[in-house]
């Protein structure tokens, strides 16, 4: 179920889109005040001071609290606007050492698997939830994890989630996925050892509401961000404005497009940089992806990586000018 809002927004176009993203976040915390079956009434004392705002009750634009339902990937709606898939051939940018980007790497046939898996798992015990901070703020993004719980209160520390939930194991396929992206990427770049992924972190979020402050992927154990371990991020569906940069300062951080089907590298000597998501764009989805899994308004990101290193495993730290070749036997140990 979605919620559609109707407002006009007048003036140039920059400044409707100023105008429509000041709104989205300035009621991130709608009070309803009256529903019926299809409309609800909310009110929203913090922006527009007591102004009623009328809506059309029908949930895909839900970016609130307050479901009971599981959040659910799959929202069946027309589909109004949205791009077709570029014809265009992989290709691949370098972003820094041990950072790449492969555009256009997973075929239309992989990202409907990756959302199917994701939907399937998402719904279930350990399935997506709102996570919190310290401060009680909600993230702006629905969230789940495979192969190992990590949240940003406790961490990887805890095994089971407050609500007692496991996180589902982490699929083959998202592991094969991982391990082929890297090899591909090790032809175009030095240092970029190969990973095992051992954890995928699956974030949602809704157009122009979801974000991720910049922040660093530093939970892992020591040995597999001493080592470098890559981080592979895939991107599916809208298409979203991601900041990186070698601190947190807004002023120095780069940004680049990630759209449907891209795969971001991190690792080497780019494992820690800052990262995050400033906005994803509504209505960018690939229109034969929603055709082909209903998915619902907004960017689907499935992030894997390596807590635990060979070295963590085997109870001893190698560091050896062969560590690569290393790297690469030891994946395929896992791969047999
Ligand atoms: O959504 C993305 O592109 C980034 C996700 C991310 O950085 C994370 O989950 O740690
Ligand atoms: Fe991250």
């Amino acid at each position: 179920m979605s919620t559609f809002i109707f407002i006009i927004f007048a003036g140039a176009p920059h400044q409707r889109r100023l105008c429509r993203n000041w709104w989205f976040n300035a009621h991130r915390n709608w009070v309803r005040v009256l529903t019926s079956r299809n409309w609800w009434f909310a009110l929203t004392p913090d922006a527009f001071h007591g102004a009623l705002i009328l809506g059309i009750s029908k949930r895909c634009y839900t970016i609130a609290g307050g479901e009971t339902q599981p959040f659910s990937l799959i929202c069946p709606r027309p589909i109004i606007k949205s791009t077709s898939m570029k014809k265009l051939p992989i290709s691949y940018e370098i972003l820094g050492s041990g950072m790449i980007l492969l555009k256009r790497y997973i075929s239309l046939r992989d990202q409907v698997d990756i959302v199917n898996i994701s939907q399937t798992w998402g719904v279930g015990p350990g399935g997506f939830y709102e996570p919190s901070h310290q401060s009680g703020a909600k993230l702006r993004l629905q969230m789940m994890c495979f192969g190992r719980n990590w949240d940003p209160i406790t961490k990887y520390k805890k095994r089971f989630r407050s609500d007692g939930s496991e996180p589902p194991p982490l699929p083959s396929e998202l592991i094969s996925l991982a391990k082929t992206t890297i090899q591909d990427a090790q032809a175009h770049m030095d240092r970029l050892p190969s990973m095992q992924p051992d954890i995928c972190i699956v974030n949602f979020y809704s157009p122009v509401y979801g974000r991720l402050g910049l922040h660093q992927d530093r939970d892992e154990s020591s040995n597999s961000l001493q080592r470098g371990l890559p981080v592979v991020s895939v991107s599916i569906g809208d298409s979203a404005e991601f900041l990186y940069g070698k601190s947190r300062d807004k002023m120095k951080v780069n940004s680049v497009l990630l759209e449907s089907g891209d795969v971001l590298i991190f690792g080497g000597k780019s494992r820690l940089i800052y990262h995050g998501v400033k906005q994803v764009f509504p209505d960018t989805a690939p229109v034969q992806l929603l055709q082909e899994t209903m998915l619902r308004p907004g960017r689907l990101n499935l992030t894997d990586g390596a807590h635990f290193s060979r070295s963590d495993i085997l109870g001893f730290s190698i560091s050896h000018p062969l560590d690569h070749v290393y790297d690469i036997c030891w994946s395929s140990c896992f791969s047999l």
